[in-house]
């Protein structure tokens, strides 16, 4: 077996591949346990060659619909209905393809999303996918906008209103940027004004570490702070031109951009944070908005077939 010389995380940024580890090249097979995929086991390369655009969101349902949506929006072959889920033999994630479309859930937090990435990036790497962009289609809590809004990430931020993301290896701290792709959501802010069915801005969204007291909510299990300190650090974060607030974004970003993934977040708003914490909008009103994201995103990927 051939010895590796030691490679330090700095060392190893190659440009032109997804995946920044040089022991995957050691391994006789790679097993991608929660999507339950594997090099032996199936054929990357004729499973997902064609995948150009990558979208992501938390729940199965959102994101099986999204697949057939895109289905019908591209016209493709077969009935939408049809669409199977890849990673049926496992229920951590699920997985649905529409011609070079693939779509994603990654259930709730950093965590959940950062492990179905890892597998992602090694697949379109198994793959020998190129030029893949990636779209986080997400709910959020926005801070002092119209429930419905758009939410297109200028910057990603943590709960601290830093654009990074820490990650422990090895009991130390790494530090990753979380820079987005600017063009990526100048094209998606104009598609927005293409379609000008739904408002839609460009801002910074926070990512935190929790739904209730992390994001400053009164309604949790357990609260640690007042309305008024609520309220001031909303309003801190609503002058550090935070606009909305979600779970996975710094991850998201952080990873796209180490394995030079070329990457967008785009979450709908479901509420206003500086009114209420409780999400008591109607089923179906919450289901339209959640659709936004999902029409956005439809639209940049028709532009990018030359289908519109
Ligand atoms: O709508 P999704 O993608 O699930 O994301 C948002 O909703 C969840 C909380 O309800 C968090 O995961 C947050 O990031
Ligand atoms: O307030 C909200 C709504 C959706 N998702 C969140 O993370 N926060």
């Amino acid at each position: 077996m051939a010895v590796m010389a030691p490679i330090l995380h700095s060392d190893y940024i190659e440009k032109e591949q997804y995946v920044q580890n040089p022991h995957l090249d050691n391994m006789e097979e790679d097993i991608l346990y929660h999507f339950n995929l594997g090099t032996k086991t199936h054929n990357l390369p004729a499973m997902f060659g064609d995948i150009k655009f990558v979208c992501v969101g938390g729940s199965a349902n959102r994101m099986r619909s999204f697949a057939q949506f895109i289905h019908q929006q591209l016209e493709l072959p077969g009935n939408a209905d049809d669409i199977r889920d890849i990673c049926e033999g496992t229920d951590r994630y699920s997985m649905y393809k529409a011609g070079p479309v693939l779509s994603i859930s990654h259930g709730m937090g950093v965590p959940s999303i950062s492990i179905m990435l890892h597998e992602l990036i090694k697949l379109l790497y198994h793959a020998h996918c190129r030029d893949v962009m990636l779209f986080r289609i997400g709910t959020s809590g926005g801070i002092g906008l119209p429930p419905g809004t758009v939410v297109i990430t200028d910057k990603v931020v943590d709960s601290f209103f830093r654009p990074q993301f820490e990650q422990v290896v090895l009991g130390k701290v790494i530090t990753r940027s979380t820079e987005l792709d600017k063009g990526m959501a100048e094209e998606l802010l104009q598609c927005s004004t293409e379609l000008s069915s739904f408002p839609t801005i460009i801002g910074n969204t926070m990512c935190t570490h929790d739904f209730y007291e992390g994001q400053g909510r009164l309604d949790g299990a357990l609260c640690s702070f007042s309305t008024e300190e609520k309220l001031e650090y909303l309003k801190k974060a609503h002058e550090a031109g935070i606009k909305n607030i979600e779970m996975e974004s710094t991850v998201f970003a952080a990873m796209c951009r180490v394995c030079n993934l070329k990457a967008a977040v785009i979450c709908v708003t479901l509420l206003n944070r500086l009114e209420g914490d409780q999400i008591s909008t109607p089923h179906d009103v919450l289901l339209e908005y959640q659709q936004r994201p999902q029409y956005l995103v439809a639209h940049f990927i028709k532009k990018h077939l030359a289908l519109i």
